[in-house]
């Protein structure tokens, strides 16, 4: 994708296609309402040039003492008036209603390509970030207000045409001289817009920090460090960092935008001003009537007003078109490039999975994280995966789940490259906790339905599993059972007692920790199970409880197993030592033992920080 650019605001065909797909959409999600909009815009655009006229009819009638022709005009002033009266009220309802369903469609598709996006890449670029802040702000906004500009530029065009006309019978020269006045209001609102394009661009890393900080400083879960350490201030201090910077950017834009407004203003009052004497001086000379002067002030303020307006919607839409563009770029994504996969449909596992020589980095510019790994996981075994903190342990989980493309070799099911498999279809296979397993603010039922969302929240089936994670007696007792949501910051709107007392809860970590573990064996036909540190938080019996548990899961299964405890790695049918990135070591507990490598060094270390006196070197830092 590309890189978030201002070059959209500039008219270009870009832009233009960008209005006409705001357009298209706005009359897609409410027709009724956009027919309403054109046609309150036709009115709206009528208006001013049908009570100039009927003005000048009344003034004329009474001066030429023809009584009808001024009756006529109060007839057309009273129709204006109340067509001008009545069609506010309308277009702010049918206006609320487009914006509404515009809202509702532009939501729903956002949201459906962002989930489209099937790795991991797009979601951790801080670029895609930014061009998704600004997408997510048009999507709300922009094609409405791009539908009402482009209205209000009809409208001031019905109007400008009408008193063009009009000042073009009173005067041909005058009306050549107030529309080339308008010419450099043109250029320079467009220099303008590309301006404010840019400083939106520039500005919003500005403004995801400043909400990165802000909810930082609300987020419960970040509310214990933030309070312990003091850390409230120094949030602060850099929320107001992040608004300073972006609300300098915009005050500098603000200046430069007021000075030419100023500039502008001037040019144009001093050409309306410059008319008004040369028509008054005719008049005084008998070349016209007073009802002509009070159509040429109509007609010049219309015309001037009409003009700078249809300026300032070409400029407004210039740059709502870029923020659009940005939706339209991520919306379009996947459905433009769909990716063509060879295998459509994964038959269960049947020989095992492989990493043939497999390199990864997470970034071009980034170090190798794995470096030529070749691993086997047969089918119906066993594997364990250890080694020190930041070895490559997660990342070939991520890998085997199809998070990120191999960066050189290929990771095979069953012989076939998992690229060439859909990813949906691969993680169909797979089950795992991860590490940094998610909490969700939903209810315990729905806290584990999520790990099965096809079988649609059975409740038996996530009693069974609450039960295997040893979690049964404690979701049962819970205010409202397995109704009870997991949360203090949410309410579903029902968690209220009696005597008003929320009753949410939260779970302690080791609790948690089982509910995931839970929700990754809720499904058991799964052809291969990954289980990255899964009892780290638990306590000693609950941690050999759940071992004991995994044993027997894991008993002609397919598994992976990472964890730091190397007595639970020990049952294992192959034990794979990964360092920096390289498998060092392979083999069963006993054979790694008795081939005294880093395993067996790393086994006895363990082993020996439960005998009374520490060894030597052993010591905190
Ligand atoms: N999304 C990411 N983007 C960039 N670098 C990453 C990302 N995830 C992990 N890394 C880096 O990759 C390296 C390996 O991380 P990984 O999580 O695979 O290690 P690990 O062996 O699971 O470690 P631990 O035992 O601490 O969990 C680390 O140096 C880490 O900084």
């Amino acid at each position: 994708m590309d890189p978030v650019s201002p070059r959209g605001a500039l008219p270009s065909v870009r832009g233009a296609r960008a209005v006409a797909q705001a357009v298209v959409l706005c009359a897609g999600a409410a027709p009724f309402a956009a027919g309403v909009s054109i046609a309150v815009m036709v009115l709206m655009g009528i208006v001013p040039v049908g009570v100039a006229w009927s003005t000048k009819l009344v003034l004329d009638g009474l001066g030429g003492g023809s009584p009808a022709q001024a009756r006529l005009g109060i007839v057309g002033l009273v129709a204006m008036g109340v067509a001008t009266a009545l069609v506010s009220h309308v277009r702010r309802y049918f206006e609320q209603e487009l914006t509404r369903r515009v809202t509702l469609r532009t939501q729903v598709d956002l949201f459906t390509a962002v989930s489209a996006y099937d790795g991991l890449e797009e979601i951790e670029d801080s670029r895609f970030h930014d061009k998704l802040t600004i997408a997510r702000e048009a999507s709300r906004f922009a094609p409405i207000q791009i539908m009402s500009s482009l209205l209000s530029l009809a409208a001031s065009a019905i109007t400008l045409v009408g008193f063009g006309y009009t000042l073009l019978r009173l005067n041909g020269w005058l009306a050549a001289l107030v529309l080339l006045s308008a010419l450099p209001t043109f250029y320079a609102q467009l220099r303008l817009t590309r301006r404010r394009t840019e400083m939106i661009v520039r500005t919003t890393p500005h403004w995801r920090r400043q909400a990165f900080y802000s909810d930082l400083l609300l987020d419960p879960r970040a509310a214990k460090e933030v309070r312990l350490f003091g850390l409230g201030s120094f949030f602060r201090a850099r929320m107001v960092r992040e608004i300073r910077a972006g609300q300098a950017d915009e005050r500098t834009q603000d200046r430069y935008a007021f000075r030419v407004d100023l500039a502008l203003s001037t040019l144009t009052s001093v050409v309306a001003g410059a008319a008004l004497i040369y028509f008054v001086n005719r008049i005084a000379a008998g070349h016209g009537t007073a009802g002509d002067l009070v159509i040429l002030i109509a007609a010049l303020a219309s015309v001037q007003a009409s003009l700078i307006a249809v300026v300032m919607d070409v400029a407004t839409m210039g740059q709502l078109a870029m923020s659009f563009g940005h939706y339209l770029d991520v919306t379009r994504v996947n459905r433009a490039t769909p990716k063509q996969y060879r295998v459509a449909a994964l038959p269960p596992l049947a020989a095992g999975i492989e990493f043939r020589d497999v390199w990864f980095r997470y970034a071009p510019t980034h170090d190798w994280i794995l470096r030529g790994v070749n691993l086997e996981i047969p089918r119906g075994s066993s594997v364990a995966l250890v080694g020190g903190n930041g070895a490559g342990k997660s990342t070939i989980v991520k890998l085997l789940c199809g998070f990120y493309p191999v960066s050189r070799g290929t990771i095979r099911w069953d012989g076939i490259d998992i690229s060439d498999i859909p990813p949906a279809e691969l993680r169909q296979r797979i089950r795992a906790t991860f590490q940094d397993f998610m909490t969700y603010e939903f209810s315990a039922a729905d806290n584990l339905a999520v790990g099965d969302i096809a079988a649609g929240g059975e409740r038996r089936s996530l009693e069974a599993a609450a039960a295997w994670a040893g979690m049964a007696d404690t979701l049962a007792a819970l205010p409202k059972g397995y109704d009870t949501l997991l949360s203090r910051t949410f309410s579903d709107g029902t968690d209220l007692t009696t005597d008003g007392a929320e009753v949410g809860v939260l779970l302690s970590g080791g609790q948690w920790q089982r509910l995931a573990l839970a929700r990754a064996v809720l499904r058991r036909s799964v052809d291969l199970l990954i289980l990255d540190e899964p009892s780290s938080g638990l306590d000693v019996r609950a941690e050999h409880e759940i071992h004991r548990r995994l044993v027997d899961l894991r008993q002609g299964r397919t598994s992976l197993l990472i964890s730091h405890r190397l007595n639970t790695v020990r049952d294992a049918d192959i034990i794979v030592v990964l360092e920096s990135g390289v498998v060092v070591e392979r083999g069963d507990h006993d054979g790694l033992m008795a081939a005294d490598g880093t395993y067996a060094a790393m086994f006895r270390l363990q082993a020996a920080g439960f005998a009374e006196t520490a060894p030597a070197g052993a010591d905190m830092p």
